[in-house]
């Protein structure tokens, strides 16, 4: 046998150290010492393990670490080969060290996966309808936790989307009468009539303001060439529609005198509208409210009349061509002595 047999055979073999043992450097202090030292047969000076461990128990008996646990001196450890080896120089910068970082992986790694030669594809248009009833009319997947993914999600309450259609009741289940869903209100008996009920007004919308029949008003149909534009254009400056002879001078028109002219029988309608006389008989096919209506105020004050029909109407810009005299009574017409006359100097 040689002197370096090991003795854990069975066989008492009294270890020698042949040769001083070589300086331990503290950095290569790796802990595997004589654990690994111990299955190879090269180095000559190895000792057997009893006589490295304690005798009252080993390390992996009493749950330590077999590294820190057997600290042989560092007298009696074989020399390990020569190793390289790197300095951790995070230790140094307060960096977790390389065996922690390596350890607990922190960048995704990709790995290698076989793919299908069929690439999927993925599209937003919506499902077939041969695919649909499936999902649509299996109401008892609601209660699955599984299928609650696939209940269209209410939308935000301020959403201005309109909520997506209801999976269920689903029209084939209401018409099978398989719905056990709750029902909002009965339906109605059918033998019992229904009270304040019209006819059906079927789908059509309710009726509008632009849809709303026009109140019947007595606006007339104007003769062609009529028209308020036409009036308009007719009667503009320097027009004279009095139905006086030119160069008459402005008429102190008395309740007498304003009598007579009725437009009837062929005469001029004249009529009173705020204190002035006008002659309306030019105005008379124009009138939208029709002849017969503008004659009633002819021979007589029309401003009530008038303003109870439509006191928005510019009357005095109208009938501007048509201005006659102002209307006084008859006392004034005595008193002023100008009756008769028609001075302009009433006008004012
Ligand atoms: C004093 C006697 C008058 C009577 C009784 C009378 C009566 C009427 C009536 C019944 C209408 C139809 C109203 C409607 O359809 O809602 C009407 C419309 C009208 N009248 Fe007279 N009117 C008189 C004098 C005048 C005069 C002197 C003028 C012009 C200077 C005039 C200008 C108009 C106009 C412009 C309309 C259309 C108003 C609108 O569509 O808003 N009317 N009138």
């Amino acid at each position: 046998r040689p002197t370096w047999f090991p003795g854990f055979l069975g066989l008492s073999q009294t270890p020698r150290l042949v040769g001083p043992p070589p300086p331990r450097r503290p950095d290569r202090d790796d802990g595997r010492g004589a654990d690994e030292n111990s299955s190879h047969s090269e180095p000559p000076d190895a000792i057997p393990l009893e006589k490295i461990r304690p005798s009252n128990g080993s390390a992996a008996a009493n749950g330590q670490n077999s590294r820190t646990a057997a600290r042989p001196s560092p007298a009696r450890i074989p020399t390990p080969p020569p190793m390289i080896q790197l300095e951790d120089v995070s230790t140094r910068l307060g960096l977790p060290s390389l065996d922690s970082a390596c350890d607990e992986q922190t960048t995704p790694k990709a790995t290698a996966v076989l793919v299908d030669d069929a690439i999927p594809s993925f599209s937003l248009s919506v499902p077939e309808p041969s695919s649909g009833p499936e999902v649509l009319e299996s109401p008892p997947q609601i209660a699955v936790p599984a299928a609650a993914p696939m209940r269209p999600t209410p939308p935000p309450p301020n959403s201005m989307m309109p909520p997506p259609p209801r999976p269920f009741p689903s029209a084939r289940a209401h018409a099978a009468g398989s719905s056990t869903l709750p029902q909002l209100a009965p339906a109605p008996s059918r033998s019992l009539p229904i009270p304040n009920r019209g006819p059906p007004r079927g789908l059509t919308p309710p009726p509008t303001h632009s849809s709303k029949p026009k109140k019947p008003g007595k606006e007339v149909a104007l003769a062609p060439g009529h028209s308020p534009l036409d009036w308009a254009r007719i009667s503009g400056p320097g027009a004279d529609l009095r139905g006086l002879p030119k160069d008459t001078p402005y008429l102190r028109v008395t309740p007498s005198m304003l009598k007579h002219y009725t437009g009837r029988k062929g005469k001029d309608a004249w009529t009173v509208l705020g204190g002035k006389v006008y002659n309306i008989t030019p105005y008379l096919p124009f009138h939208p409210g029709g002849e017969p209506e503008l004659l009633r105020g002819a021979a007589r004050d029309g401003t009530k009349l008038f303003g109870e029909i439509h006191p928005w109407v510019n009357y005095e810009g109208m009938l501007s061509a048509c201005l006659v005299g102002i209307y006084v009574t008859e006392e004034e017409q005595t008193t002023n002595g100008s009756a008769g006359k028609g001075g302009m100097d009433d006008m004012d």
